[in-house]
């Protein structure tokens, strides 16, 4: 191990590391100046970089780390003391590695070493990565395989305030993963019909947008692109849900913009515009005459882009009332999803685990179900978004 280059204070010893298969298919990662220990990692994080199942990759896990924040963010309160460096303890150790460190403050046992590395994820994207750096290494080849006719299933999780809702929608100046998505769908679509004399299937393409924010006998799901009132669940699916057809890149964006104003949101100290709500975006692929020439039909695939509401400590949030009910549901989906995880995980290991066995837990879970089952059994593309503030702790316990 190379000799610790900073924390002068501390003695010098191994940085814990964590793997998933394959050891020797990763460099190893930068050690870093650390002493030796177990940090408390919430299980999320844990799965994340163990979900990276080589060869093939069935499940992708990228990790992006959040810039901090600039003063003055969250909500309102008094002005705080400049951020501790302390506090900056993820950092990416490698293209497919972080290493977290936790704070002296935050040490249970001093004595016990604070930095762990974790490995496997398929790409680490560093605080200064871009949309784009995002886009094209994450979504690129889901859209590629979306517009060849097969189905594809984009998450973003990680805890409130890490920057999901940014990455999957962004701004108009610095559009997120959704909008260069469907910039990409109508370059290609609008590419591949240039010079095209024969007739060809014509494909066009619909969007729905529902949003989650309770479940169990409270349930509440609403349409994000109708006025209609909420929305069930039946058997695995949406009833009722409106799909609009999309015929330009400027309709989708506008589409989703309008459905963003109605998405719920709430400040808390942790963000000041906070999803309470898990958001579901889907772009159906229609094939009009897809029999046509051949004789056959052309499936209709679908493109799914969830944005997960952020998993919160009451601690952090200061949420109480209406806000601490959301986050109640907001964390159950955050550990379920990851217990769903860890099954699939483990059934890719040992086909005598069962499968589906927290799937029912969650609503948002419950519909990614079909897709994320169909993932390990026939190994088709699926990622995980797993967005990390580089502020500690990062996850809840
Ligand atoms: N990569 C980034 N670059 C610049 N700003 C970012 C980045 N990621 C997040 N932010 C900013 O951080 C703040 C919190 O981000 P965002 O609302 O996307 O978090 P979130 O994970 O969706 O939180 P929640 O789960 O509470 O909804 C926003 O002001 C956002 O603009």
């Amino acid at each position: 191990m190379d000799p610790p280059t900073g924390a002068a204070a501390s003695p010098p010893a191994p940085t814990t590391l964590r793997r998933n298969p394959p050891r020797s298919a990763r460099p190893p990662p930068t050690p870093l100046p650390c002493v030796k220990s177990k940090p408390a990692l919430s299980r999320l994080l844990d799965d994340a970089a163990s979900a990276t199942i080589p060869p093939p990759e069935r499940l992708k896990v990228f990790l992006r780390i959040r810039p901090l924040p600039e003063r003055g963010c969250g909500k309102a309160k008094a002005p705080r003391k400049p951020k501790k460096p302390d506090l900056v303890c993820l950092v990416a150790s490698g293209a497919n590695s972080v290493a977290l460190t936790v704070p002296h403050s935050k040490l249970v046992d001093p004595k016990r070493g604070r930095t762990e590395v974790f490995d496997g994820f398929s790409a680490v994207f560093s605080p200064d990565s871009s949309q784009h750096d995002v886009f094209t290494q994450v979504m690129n080849p889901l859209v590629d395989e979306f517009l060849g006719g097969k189905s594809g299933l984009l998450v973003a999780l990680g805890p409130t305030g890490s920057g999901k809702t940014h990455t999957v929608f962004g701004t108009p100046r610095n559009p997120g993963l959704l909008p260069l998505t469907l910039r990409q769908i109508f370059t290609a679509t609008d590419e591949s019909s240039k010079g095209v004399t024969v007739i060809q299937p014509t494909r066009s393409f619909c969007l729905s947008m529902f949003e989650i924010l309770s479940e169990g006998k409270g349930e509440r799901i609403l349409d994000l692109l109708s006025d209609a009132s909420d929305l069930v669940l039946q058997q695995s699916t949406i009833k009722g849900l409106k799909e609009v057809f999309i015929e330009s890149v400027a309709d989708a964006e506008s589409l989703v913009s309008c459905g963003m104003l109605k998405r719920s949101t709430a400040a808390t100290n942790a963000n000041n515009k906070s999803s309470r709500s898990h958001c579901i975006i889907t772009i159906r692929a229609v094939h009009e005459n897809a029999d046509v020439e051949s004789g056959k039909s052309l499936s209709n695939a679908v493109l799914t882009i969830a944005d997960l509401a952020g998993a919160e400590r009451e601690r952090r949030t200061g949420n109480q009332g209406t806000r601490l009910l959301e986050s109640n549901f907001i964390n159950n989906t955050s550990m379920v999803f990851g217990l769903c995880l860890r099954s699939l995980l483990e059934h890719q290991k040992n086909k005598k685990k069962p499968l589906e066995k927290h799937f029912k837990n969650s609503m948002v879970c419950l519909l990614t179900q079909h897709f994320l089952l169909r993932q390990v059994k026939h190994g088709l593309e699926s990622c995980l978004l797993v967005e990390n503030s580089k502020q500690y702790p990062p996850f809840p316990p």
